[in-house]
């Protein structure tokens, strides 16, 4: 069956590499030799090309690689020939070793009469283009070969010309567990693909960017075969986590302000108090019953006047060490939005102390400058204390001692060594973020576009997390994390075109609550 994804209403579970060809040996062992799974593959393919292709009687381009990701194109070709459209097939970087399934669709499509030569220029007038150069057989240490570059930038160039490219399972170049590129050689499709099953990739680093509109077709995999053979690598959030817990915690009727549970944030030094006043906002938004914002550096009366809700909180109770001044514990605390270098003398009152703390931003890069408050962070779990880190990949960088770059390259595997190091679940942003806690399966937010690129947006996000905690004072915070992303991104889709800027993003999450049932 096939499916046009995001936004998804549903969650999807995710295959790496090594999962989806476990699923794939299941699948063709299931299939049988009558129904060849590379058969239904390139009819999904021939079918939602046919669905996509504009009107006009010029070339469909299809462009083959090597391996079963072209003998999928090679069977597309052969069946658009066969219904009449005019194709033309580039098989490129051809091996007298092709898999057996490949070279058994090149036989039919040369029997069939379909055009293949091995050029890596598009046809003149070409309307429509398949990308079936590579797919889950990349090799991510091997950059392609010329010939194979050369066809990624005239597929490229197809973009400019607003012929469409499908990608056949991957766009070629991009690495499936990962959704990194090497040497920036990939192709941009309009259209993904994906075949049997969804794969990390596609949905974090440059995987959104590079697949456009993403479909699925399972190719009847789930009606020969309702279990799968290997657990999933990461979960794809959809819209179930954000209705679930709508049906489940909107207040009641008589819920009041002491009900709701209270947030602390502790940043906005100098210069930097509009992101303590964006998370303190969020946390109001998301239903905190109170919030106080403990400003730092010199003591402004308003926390906030257009927001007179908030409450100021003096920064001495958080160091004194008397039991009178201790109510600040019960409180989520969302720590570093905007904390300068004046939250590093905050941090080991918070990280010994705090109950649940969402530690963010400047709160995050002077735990990274510290060895004695990295081993405090590490000894929260065991101490019963509940962290959540929002790290961009700059400050996970710092975190892991790696470097942006690194990070990026395989964000999951980052976003795991930072939960797996301090023992606490870990948000890390970024297109497609990563949710991941110790012993967690990962999780990759689906909401969410190019508009949450702006400042304060974090804030917002580490605001409305502690907002969501404080009043679910015994929540798993890896669902919280998960629950908060989808939120927040969900919100930023209405935005369809320049940034959403971070107040009115407040104010577009706050709009997304919905009633309590009524029983
Ligand atoms: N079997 C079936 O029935 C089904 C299969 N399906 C389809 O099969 C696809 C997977 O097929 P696959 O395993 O053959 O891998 P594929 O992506 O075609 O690439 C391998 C070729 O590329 C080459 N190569 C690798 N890296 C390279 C680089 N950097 N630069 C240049 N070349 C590079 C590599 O060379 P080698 O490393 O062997 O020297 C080899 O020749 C999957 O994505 C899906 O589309 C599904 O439809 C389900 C049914
Ligand atoms: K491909």
């Amino acid at each position: 069956m096939l499916i046009k994804l995001l936004p998804t209403p549903k969650s999807w579970p995710l295959y790496g590499a090594a999962s989806s060809r476990s699923i794939e040996a299941a699948a063709l062992a299931a299939a049988g030799p009558a129904s060849s799974l590379m058969e239904r593959a390139g009819l999904a393919a021939a079918r939602l090309t046919l669905a996509l292709a504009p009107a006009g009687s010029g070339p469909i381009w299809i462009v083959c690689g090597p391996g079963n990701n072209g003998g999928d194109g090679l069977v597309a070709a052969r069946l658009l020939h066969r219904h009449g459209l005019k194709v033309q097939v580039s098989l490129l970087a051809a091996s007298s070793a092709a898999p057996a399934d490949a070279a058994a669709a090149l036989a039919a499509a040369r029997q069939a009469g379909v055009p293949i030569n091995n050029s890596v220029l598009a046809p003149a007038g070409v309307r429509m283009a398949l990308d079936a150069l590579l797919g889950l057989g990349l090799n991510p240490d091997r950059a392609p070969n010329p010939e194979m570059a050369a066809a990624f930038k005239s597929l490229n160039a197809l973009n400019a010309l607003r012929a469409s490219v499908l990608a056949l399972d991957l766009p070629s170049g991009l690495q499936s567990d990962s959704g990194s590129v090497q040497g920036g050689l990939a192709v941009q499709a309009q259209h993904t693909l994906a075949l049997l099953a969804l794969k990390p990739g596609m949905f974090t680093a440059q995987g959104r960017t590079l697949c456009g509109q993403i479909w699925l077709d399972d190719l009847n995999n789930s009606a020969d075969r309702p279990a799968t053979p290997r657990p999933a690598d990461a979960l794809l959030l959809g819209a179930d986590c954000l209705t679930n817990w709508q049906v489940q915690n909107s207040p009641r009727h008589g819920a009041h302000k002491g009900s709701q549970g209270d947030v602390l944030v502790v940043g906005g030094a100098a210069g930097m108090r509009g992101a303590a006043r964006l998370a303190a906002r969020a946390a109001l938004a998301a239903g905190a019953g109170r919030v106080y914002v403990c400003m730092l550096g010199t003591q402004a009366d308003d926390v906030d006047p257009q927001r007179p809700e908030l409450m100021r909180f003096d920064s001495t109770h958080i160091t004194a060490t008397d039991a009178a001044n201790a109510d600040w514990l019960q409180k989520v605390i969302v720590g570093g939005c905007g904390g300068g270098q004046e939250i590093g003398a905050f941090l080991a009152a918070l990280l010994t102390q705090a109950r649940r703390l969402v530690l963010d931003a400047d709160g995050l890069n002077a735990v990274a400058a510290q060895v004695s408050l990295r081993a405090l962070l590490k000894k929260r779990q065991a101490s019963c204390l509940a962290t959540i880190l929002t790290p961009h990949p700059l400050e996970a960088a710092r975190l892991l001692g790696s470097s942006a770059a690194a990070v990026q390259a395989d964000r999951l595997s980052a976003a795991q060594a930072l939960a797996d190091e301090f023992s606490c679940q870990v948000i890390l942003k970024g297109s497609g973020s990563i949710i991941a806690g110790p012993q967690q399966r990962l999780a990759i937010n689906s909401s969410g576009n190019a508009a949450l690129a702006t400042a304060g947006s974090g804030d917002v996000l580490a605001g409305w997390l502690g907002g969501l905690w404080a009043q679910q004072n015994d929540a798993d915070p890896f669902d919280l994390a998960c629950l908060a992303c989808y939120w927040h991104g969900a919100a930023a889709e209405a935005q369809t075109a320049g940034p959403m800027r971070a107040a009115d993003l407040v104010e577009r999450m706050h709009a997304l609550h919905r009633p309590a049932p009524t029983i």
